[in-house]
């Protein structure tokens, strides 16, 4: 009935209930403006939905080989090699997958996968979907994946089998079995496709419609979210020991004080590491120790687990709920089903567990889970909350009497495909929204700890209007150590090579903790197709960089790569395919949340037209990609075509202002030994012992990739 009102403008009449009856179900929703609010967000979902289905159908319609090429979002020609049941999680079959790396096939690790994403696998022979999993690892020859169901339904006759009288089968399930299949079974080759539509828009629907309903419905996020009423403050804060936040900066204790003052809702703006995590765990324990109950939730699974983390040492009882293969290994026995001290049979031992503990955890999309109907809490806190869009953050609130918001809207908005659907709001926060309709609701966190002073410059001046601080001295002045400086002269090409050309010697400088690399002079031309654009002699010097750093004895977890353009990355992958263990290579957009010593960017863009394009003109991106390092960002592009969008405009001015621009030499390139110079001087009888190697290693994907680290 709420939707027979709310859409088609409703009567007793239409509906076909008596009056009485529709009036108690509907007599809430007379507000002009409740109708235009649902008609507004279910009409962006639908649209948002119209796009996804779009995309899936890339699976019927492209080959493996053209997704790959495409956008990265798929990987074909895959063997299996090894396979085993377990029951880690509820994706019970464990595969090994193969594909080699030649001429014609790029290394697995060039496309868009990484662990835990989810996936859709299917055989190359027509047999689509077959299974829906999750990644466990990709290394460049191999995938290791985790399915719902077997990917080959072959069985094996038993021995006496007879087709008559006794057709006795064996399931397929060990290597040792999958060897003794014919050779067409044996032999097929299969396709991974992302499955980018595992993201419940149902749930999105159902939380919009969920502020309409009678009864159960949610009217208090009704009165927040669709009348925008302003939220109330109590004048005293529930009571919390002093003592224990000592360590606490102004800020952090501002922002405490406000959330245990809130009646409704408060919002936290936490810039980069300011201590969100740190603040969120505090508040908890003061919840708690005032008998309060709370739902924890965020966007990400990580983000969840590192505010988890930091109560495994507190005395408080939480439980996490979500699936396991994503959960923090330290905190899965906080999963209902693992926690020793209950027994677990039926889902009403799992509902009964949910409404004891004072604290539960999940993802924005896990709250959708069965268990959570009605119980209720306290407070519910999302942290991230700005990457959620509006309709999916309602989902954990709708448990809760008060929420509390953190995040950041100056990094990056939720992802929204459909352009329209963008354009109209649909990737504008909860958190957005309020803070903007109610800027008293809204406590800032500006004490950093993650960048040196330099690094952070950047985005203060461009970004936060100088809001952000150093949170101490130590931060402010942290720079990147190189233990073996001295390795870099043996790695130039010419010993004599005159000073204003070694240009790695001048990144190596500990003092120099923000560098743009202009490439203008060396030259490196971006490389321009339909959809894509790379630029292969960036790619090269962002590896001798890396590479240099590896040899001088920096600690390659400490380095992230990253590049707006997805073609970019998929280059870098391959370049440094020798680091794939340790070095990450990602887009901003994923590497939002993260951190390094060393960052480097690589903005791909030099053309003669000076055409920047679209990505580098969202600024909450740039803003994401230079607030990742804690003691060195380098930033590689063409000054010269950069300088022509406003935004960067103003960036490179500040970096001239402050005497960060280096413009790299002609021929910048082969300077430093690189990829062709340490190929043409590798001796033969090394590439003999390599060869000996591999063929020894055929068989043994993961060892192989490993010694190729070894040697590189
Ligand atoms: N008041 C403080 N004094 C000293 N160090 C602090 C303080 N608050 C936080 N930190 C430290 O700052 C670092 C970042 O904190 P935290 O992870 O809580 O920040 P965050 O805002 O959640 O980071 P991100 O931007 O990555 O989400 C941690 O090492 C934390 O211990």
């Amino acid at each position: 009935m709420a939707l027979n009102k709310l859409i088609e403008n409703g009567t007793s009449e239409n509906s076909g209930i008596l009056e009485q009856k529709y009036e108690l179900l509907t007599s809430h929703l007379n507000e002009e403006e409740y109708k235009i609010f649902f008609k507004k967000w279910v009409g962006l979902i639908d649209k948002e939905s119209l796009t996804l289905d779009m995309l899936q159908r890339q699976i019927w319609t492209l080959t493996a080989t053209e997704k790959e090429q495409s956008g990265g979002t798929c990987l074909g020609g895959l063997e299996i090699i090894e396979m085993e049941e377990s029951s880690v999680s509820n994706y019970n079959y464990r595969y090994v997958l193969n594909r080699d790396c030649n001429s014609s096939n790029a290394p697995l690790t060039s496309a868009q996968f990484s662990k835990y994403d989810r996936i859709l696998v299917s055989d190359e022979e027509g047999h689509y979907a077959l299974a829906v999993g999750c990644i466990d690892l990709v290394t460049p020859t191999t995938v290791i994946i985790r399915t719902d169901r077997r990917i080959i339904n072959s069985s094996l006759k038993l021995p006496g089998f007879n087709a008559k009288n006794n057709q006795t089968f064996q399931s397929v399930l060990s290597k040792r079995d999958l060897e003794m299949l014919p050779v067409e079974v044996k032999n097929k080759t299969f396709r991974i496709d992302k499955n980018e539509f595992y993201n419940g828009l149902a749930l999105a629907r159902f939380n919009i419609l969920n502020l309409f309903l009678p009864e159960y419905g949610d009217e208090k996020r009704r009165k927040m979210v669709v009348e925008l009423m302003p939220p109330n403050f109590s004048n005293k804060p529930l009571p919390y020991n002093v003592s224990e936040l000592e360590s606490f900066n102004p800020d952090q204790l501002a922002a405490v004080d406000k959330v245990l003052r809130t009646e409704d809702y408060s919002l936290i703006l936490g810039m980069p590491g300011t201590g969100k995590t740190t603040v969120i765990a505090q508040i908890i324990r003061i919840l708690v120790a005032n008998g309060k109950s709370v739902l924890l939730t965020s966007h990400t699974h990580s983000a969840v687990d590192n505010i988890l983390l930091k109560l495994l040492d507190d005395n408080i009882d939480f439980y996490r709920v979500g699936s396991e293969a994503k959960i923090h290994p330290l905190v899965r026995k906080f999963m209902p089903q693992k926690h020793g001290s209950h027994d677990m049979n039926s889902i009403e031992d799992f509902q009964r567990m949910i409404h004891q503990a004072p604290v539960v955890a999940a993802t924005c999309m896990g709250v959708g889970d069965l268990v959570f109907n009605y119980r209720t809490f306290d407070y519910c806190i999302v942290d991230e909350a700005s990457q959620v869009s509006m309709p999916f953050c309602l989902g954990p609130l709708r448990f809760c009497d008060k929420f509390i918001l953190v995040g950041d809207h100056f990094q990056l908005p939720p992802l929204v495909k459909n352009p329209e659907a963008r354009s109209q709001g649909l990737d504008r926060s909860l958190f957005k929204l309020l803070s903007e309709k109610h800027p008293q609701s809204v406590v800032s966190l500006s004490y950093q700890y993650r960048m040196c002073a330099d690094v952070m410059l950047l985005s203060n001046k461009l970004i936060y209007e100088n809001r952000l601080k150093c949170g101490n001295d130590n931060v402010a002045q942290r720079s990147l150590r190189i233990p073996m400086k001295e390795r870099l002269d043996h790695l130039l090409l010419d010993p004599s090579t005159p000073k204003n050309r070694l240009w790695l010697h001048h990144i190596f400088l500990e003092e120099n903790r923000v560098i743009f690399l202009d490439h203008d002079d060396v030259p490196a031309k971006e490389r321009m197709s339909t959809d894509r654009v790379d630029n292969p002699i960036e790619a090269e010097l962002v590896g001798q960089i890396v590479d240099s750093l590896v040899k001088c004895g920096c600690d390659s977890k400490e380095i992230g790569v990253m590049s707006f353009y997805r073609a970019q990355v998929k280059l870098m992958k391959t370049r440094l395919v020798s680091h794939v263990q340790n070095v990450e290579v990602m887009t901003a957009d994923q590497f939002q949340g993260r951190d390094k010593e060393c960052i480097i960017i690589s903005l791909v863009r030099s053309n003669a037209t000076n055409s920047v394009g679209n990505l580098l003109k969202e600024w909450r991106r740039i803003n994401v990609a230079i607030t990742r390092a804690k003691s060195k960002l380098l930033i590689l592009g063409s000054r010269k075509t950069l300088e022509q969008l406003d935004t960067l405009k103003a960036f490179l001015s500040l970096l001239k202002s402050r005497g960060w621009i280096y413009r790299l030499p002609l021929g910048a390139d082969s300077v430093y030994r690189g990829l062709n110079q340490d190929n043409c001087k590798a001796g033969s009888s090394k590439k003999d012992n390599s060869k000996m190697s591999l063929r020894m290693m055929k068989s043994r994907p993961i060892l192989k990739d490993i010694f190729n680290d070894l040697v590189n």
